[in-house]
């Protein structure tokens, strides 16, 4: 290292002191963080797994051009499948895997998706054909439902597939510019066939968006199939992040498939042209973003816990200021103004850790549900994920953002693995549906619901509350000191409360609207921010419930309680206007909210790096020289700044046609006026 000397790393801990003033057991904490001793097992075995492996180092992700990260990706993936093949490894380790290479890639759509759909919405024989090939990668999918002039209105859709008796075939088109296909993952470069979402004609009549498959490429030497266009969409936001991905566009002149390839589980077209509809909702079609939606819920906890883990350590080993008569300066993480904006995302981590197991629970309850024909939650199921989906990915984008300012000018640095994570992460607020539209269906899934209890029907699951409205809106807060605050019951009535008034206005607004439709375009600021209230209620009321079982380990079930307090305080205080203008509380219980806010950022200070320790990221998984387990956090930034292509040569290239003149005044001549 130049400069340096090279420091012991292994006997390094520079977070030692903050770890032994944790009052908790971090083992079990981390067994309860990853789902259950088998998971934790799991987890750490696979981890290890990644990260010693030297194909899936990450470093120069930041550096390197697009087409060698695109093509690195490809070796990582075909890397992994091998070792999944040679190591039989289960569904579950593999899915660790994925995700502990960090990488999207085409295999994301492959099996997130493609297969997800295959299995949704194709016939027992489809699957037998299609699901063979597929499980062991013979073929490669992807899901082509969004086009270059619709992605939110799945309706709007233009590529036709219409029937042609006379051949049994359907012959796709793109009969538009607009119906290009344009963003499909792995449709850019890698896969072989696309499930593709297209406007169903048979006998003349459009009978709507329905999905068929097409093979694309060749399997013999991977060129497009005649009259198939397709290519990459372009470079994408920031460095390294979802560039991976080969976003694709599709489009088809006339191209024919058999009437097979109709997926038709759902709706079938006869031999003759019939059009023929099974009586299963036509919303089962949208199952495959059902399921990535729970997933990102699931998955939203990680990627906030990444970047809190960063920022904990980080704010730990920086110091800055009061380093007077020989006392060292103050540990950035001991400023109120850090744990304001800190402690909150360190809480709402684990918050979303616990609604991501509960959804997992939601989406295995529905799958059974929905194979007995049972269909009567798919409403609630649909409102809960897409709701949850919104507001989990809206924070954690914001809070890498927020943690990446936290570690000061250092995390601007890619270095530290925030800049990248966020630019991989971000786009999760528009994919599998854009947050606010996915709110305005959570939206209208309330008013629904309100319309249904005053017709007497008892609403059921996360909507229950919703029976108990004429209290809710009539009822008056008690709280009368701080500690008030931290009765799971006052603050769940709170939470209930404010989410029924909002969605009762809403609800009434648009009922006495002579058109309500139109009402509730004009309303929807408003039914956001309903929709948003209901889902933070639902992660509320996760979290308490969660709170109050008991946990095996030390400590474990005190720090839980203190975090579910200082998450739905933090919400409270943050949204306190939606409190206040609904009149369930007043000004001075809200002033009383924000005390025991603060009160709580004491208890969760010493056991901040614990807590973080807990999520128990790898150094590999994390990517970050502020972050580090050891807080060896400037040995590494020094070190990683002289491994930048820019340091190799001491004078740069550059000099000699660029600089120099300039510097030796050779471009201007004596008679510039500068
Ligand atoms: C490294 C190598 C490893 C090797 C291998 C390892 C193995 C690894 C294994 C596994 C890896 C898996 C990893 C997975 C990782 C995944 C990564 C994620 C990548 C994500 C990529 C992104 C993909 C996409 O974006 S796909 C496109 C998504 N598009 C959208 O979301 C569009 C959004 N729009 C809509 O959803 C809808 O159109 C709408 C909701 C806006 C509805 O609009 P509307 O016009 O009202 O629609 P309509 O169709 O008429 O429907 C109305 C009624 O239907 C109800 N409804 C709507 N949606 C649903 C639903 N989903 N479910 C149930 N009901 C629904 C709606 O409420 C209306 O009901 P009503 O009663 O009539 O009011
Ligand atoms: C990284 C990435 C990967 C993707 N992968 C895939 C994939 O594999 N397969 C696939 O099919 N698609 C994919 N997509 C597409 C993605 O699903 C869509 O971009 C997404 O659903 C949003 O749709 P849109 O682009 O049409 O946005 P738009 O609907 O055009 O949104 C633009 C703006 O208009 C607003 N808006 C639109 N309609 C309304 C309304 N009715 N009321 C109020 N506001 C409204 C939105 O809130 C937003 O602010 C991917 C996208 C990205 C970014």
């Amino acid at each position: 290292m130049e400069g340096i000397e090279e420091r012991g790393v292994k006997e390094v801990d520079y977070l030692a002191e903050e770890r032994a003033g944790a009052q908790f057991h971090v083992h079990s904490m981390k067994i309860f963080l990853a789902g259950g001793q088998h998971e934790y097992e799991v987890s750490t075995r696979i981890a290890n797994l990644v990260a010693n492996d030297p194909v899936f180092a990450k470093e120069d992700r930041a550096r390197i051009s697009r087409k060698e990260l695109y093509k690195n990706s490809l070796k990582k993936a075909g890397h992994a499948w091998k070792i999944i093949l040679e190591k039989g490894l289960t569904e579950e380790e593999s899915m660790r895997m994925r995700a502990f290479i960090d990488e999207p890639n085409y295999t994301d759509l492959h099996w997130g998706m493609f297969i997800t759909a295959l299995k949704g919405q194709a016939t027992e024989e489809q699957q037998h054909k299609w699901l063979r090939q597929a499980y062991k990668l013979a073929i490669i999918g992807c899901y082509a439902q969004t086009e270059l002039g619709h992605g939110s209105n799945v309706q709007g859709l233009e590529t036709t597939a219409t029937f042609d008796p006379s051949t049994d075939e359907f012959v796709l088109n793109s009969p538009t510019l607009t119906s290009t296909k344009w963003w499909p993952g792995g449709l850019g470069k890698a896969s072989t066939h696309a499930l593709v979402y297209a406007r169903l004609i048979t006998d003349s009549q459009d009978y709507g968006v329905h999905a068929f498959i097409a093979q694309i490429r060749s399997l013999d030497d991977h060129i497009p199939l005649p009259n198939v266009t397709v290519g990459d969409i372009g470079v994408k936001f920031g460095n390294g992040g979802y560039n991976s991905m080969d976003n694709g566009l599709l489009r088809f002149d006339h191209v024919r498939i058999p009437r097979e390839n109709m997926l038709m589980k759902l709706a079938r077209v006869t031999e003759q042209g019939k059009y023929e509809r099974s009586n299963k909702p036509r919303q089962l079609g949208y199952g495959a973003m059902v399921y990535i939606r729970q997933g990102i819920v699931a998955e939203a906890s990680v990627y906030l816990s990444r970047a809190v883990t960063i920022a904990v350590r980080y704010s730990a080993v920086r110091r800055q200021f009061g380093g007077k008569d020989d006392k060292a300066e103050v540990q950035v993480i001991d400023y109120r103004t850090q744990q304001h904006r800190l402690f909150p995302l360190l809480a709402t981590a684990y918050a979303y850790r616990i609604v991501g197991f509960w959804m997992k629970w939601l989406y295995a309850d529905v799958t059974e549900r929905l194979n007995n024909n049972d269909f009567s939650n798919l409403p609630e199921v649909h409102a809960c994920t897409a709701g949850l989906k919104s507001i989990t990915t809206s924070v954690t984008a914001d809070g890498i953002e927020q943690c990446r300012k936290l570690c000061g000018g250092h995390g601007y640095l890619c270095a530290s693995g925030l800049p990248e994570l966020y630019a991989a992460y971000v786009p999760a607020c528009t994919y599998e549906g854009d947050n606010t539209i996915l709110l305005l269906q959570v939206a209208r899934f309330l008013l629904k619901t309100l319309t249904q209890v005053a017709s007497g029907t008892k609403p059921v699951g996360t909507a229950a509350y919703l029976g108990n409205v004429q209290h809710l809106t009539s009822v008056n807060c008690e709280v009368s000191q701080g500690k008030d605050w931290l009765n799971p019951s006052v603050l769940l009535e709170a939470f209930e409360a404010r989410s029924a008034r909002m969605a009762v206005a809403c609800a009434m607004h648009v009922a006495e609207a002579p058109d309500s439709e139109l009402a509730f375009e004009e309303l929807s600021p408003e039914l956001v921010e309903a929709a948003r209230a209901h889902c933070q209620l639902i992660v509320v009321s996760k979290f308490i419930e969660q709170a109050q079982k008991d946990l095996p380990g030390e400590g474990v079930k005190q720090q839980l309680e203190v975090l579910c307090n200082l998450y739905a305080l933090s919400l409270l205080t943050t949204h306190s206007s939606d409190f206040l203008a609904t009149g369930y509380l007043t000004g001075t219980q809200v002033s009383h909210a924000k005390d025991q806010q603060k009160a709580l950022f004491s208890c969760v200070r010493p056991n901040a790096v614990a807590l973080v320790d807990a999520f128990d990221h790898t150094d590999h998984y994390l990517g970050s020289a502020l972050g580090r387990y050891d807080g060896d956090v400037y040995t590494h930034l020094y070190k990683g700044a002289w491994k930048d292509p820019l340091n190799e040569s001491v004078v740069t290239e550059g000099y000699h046609e660029y600089l120099r003149p300039v510097l030796t005044q050779q471009l201007w001549g004596p008679t510039s006026k500068l």
